[in-house]
């Protein structure tokens, strides 16, 4: 099935510096894939690629089947910026507006309008330009949403809201995947990420550093914990090993080395108390990869 969204070895330099450098990544139909990395990675140089903002220094891709910077697919797409900006004071209006320029059908409007402000909390806003970051986030969520897009580009949706309205946007979004729309954003919101996406991309330095269920990257990098006595560290060098009280040791390793390093215990003349696996988070994964050049 066609990508909903695509680049393939897509580079991008602003003078010296190589923000992107051949990225390879496609978001497939009725995903949500959480794309991640630390401050200065290029998911956003990436995202406004992506929606033709920006014109890459090399490479090519696609949206919604067009390539990068047609205007006509921008119609079945919604887009959060970091920093949504309004224009007018009604937020129904900034609403309305953004359905009519993506050719929704007026009788369609007014109640899809009505219906996401509330849902979003929005409704009673008196000034739309006088919103704090959050309600900002929510009226440009309700903005990004109307048209019922194919694809959802979101750029850190949930950095300034309240939990009330994370799990809103939550529901909002599984919502969207359900009914088979297409979601691809950026955030450092970790928990959020876990909860809610298929796939994850991890982008460094402007690279592409690990891509994955996060099931699959947390069994990859899963750990084991293992209790020995009868050894000392010296005996097992480049292990991380600590010792416990009474002189034992307790080891980290990958999962697939479990049995190597088991062995080797043996053959020095220790003995084996325990293993038990260790499930790592998210967040250590991100302070590894982010560590990878
Ligand atoms: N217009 C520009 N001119 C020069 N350098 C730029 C420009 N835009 C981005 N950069 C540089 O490109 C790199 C990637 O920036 P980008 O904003 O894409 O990162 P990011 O992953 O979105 O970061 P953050 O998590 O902080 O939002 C950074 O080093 C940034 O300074």
């Amino acid at each position: 099935m066609a990508a909903r969204l695509e680049f393939d070895r897509i580079s991008k330099r602003f003078g010296s510096k190589l923000a992107l450098d051949s990225l390879c990544l496609r978001v497939e139909p009725g995903e949500i894939l959480g794309f991640l990395g630390p401050n200065g990675a290029g998911k956003t140089t990436a995202i406004h690629l992506a929606l033709g903002f920006l014109k890459a220094s090399a490479g090519s891709g696609t949206l919604l089947g067009s390539p990068l910077g047609t205007a006509s697919a921008r119609a079945r797409l919604g887009y959060l910026p970091d920093a949504p900006a309004f224009f007018a004071s009604s937020t129904a209006f900034q609403v309305e507006l953004a359905a009519r320029l993506n050719g929704m059908r007026s009788s369609e409007i007014k109640g899809r309008v009505r219906q996401l402000l509330s849902r979003l909390g929005v409704e009673s806003v008196k000034d739309a330009r006088k919103l704090s970051r959050g309600m900002q986030q929510r009226l440009g969520l309700a903005r990004a949403l109307v048209n019922e897009p194919e694809l959802l580009i979101l750029d850190e949706p949930t950095s300034a809201l309240d939990p009330s309205a994370v799990s809103q946007v939550r529901e909002l979004l599984l919502a969207a995947r359900n009914a088979g729309h297409s979601i691809f954003f950026s955030s450092h919101q970790l928990s959020e990420v876990e909860q809610v996406c298929d796939r994850i991309a991890f982008l460094n330095h402007g690279r592409l550093v690990k891509l994955g269920s996060l099931s699959e990257l947390l069994h990859d990098q899963a750990l084991a914990e293992v209790v020995v006595r009868g050894v000392t560290a010296g005996q097992l060098d480049g292990l991380f090993a600590e010792v416990l009280p009474g002189g034992q040791l307790r080891i980290l390793i990958p999962q697939a080395r479990q049995r190597e390093v088991i062995e080797r215990i043996w053959m020095a003349g220790g003995e084996l108390i325990s293993t038990a696996p260790r499930r790592r988070t998210l967040e250590q994964l991100f302070a590894e990869w982010s560590r990878e050049l």
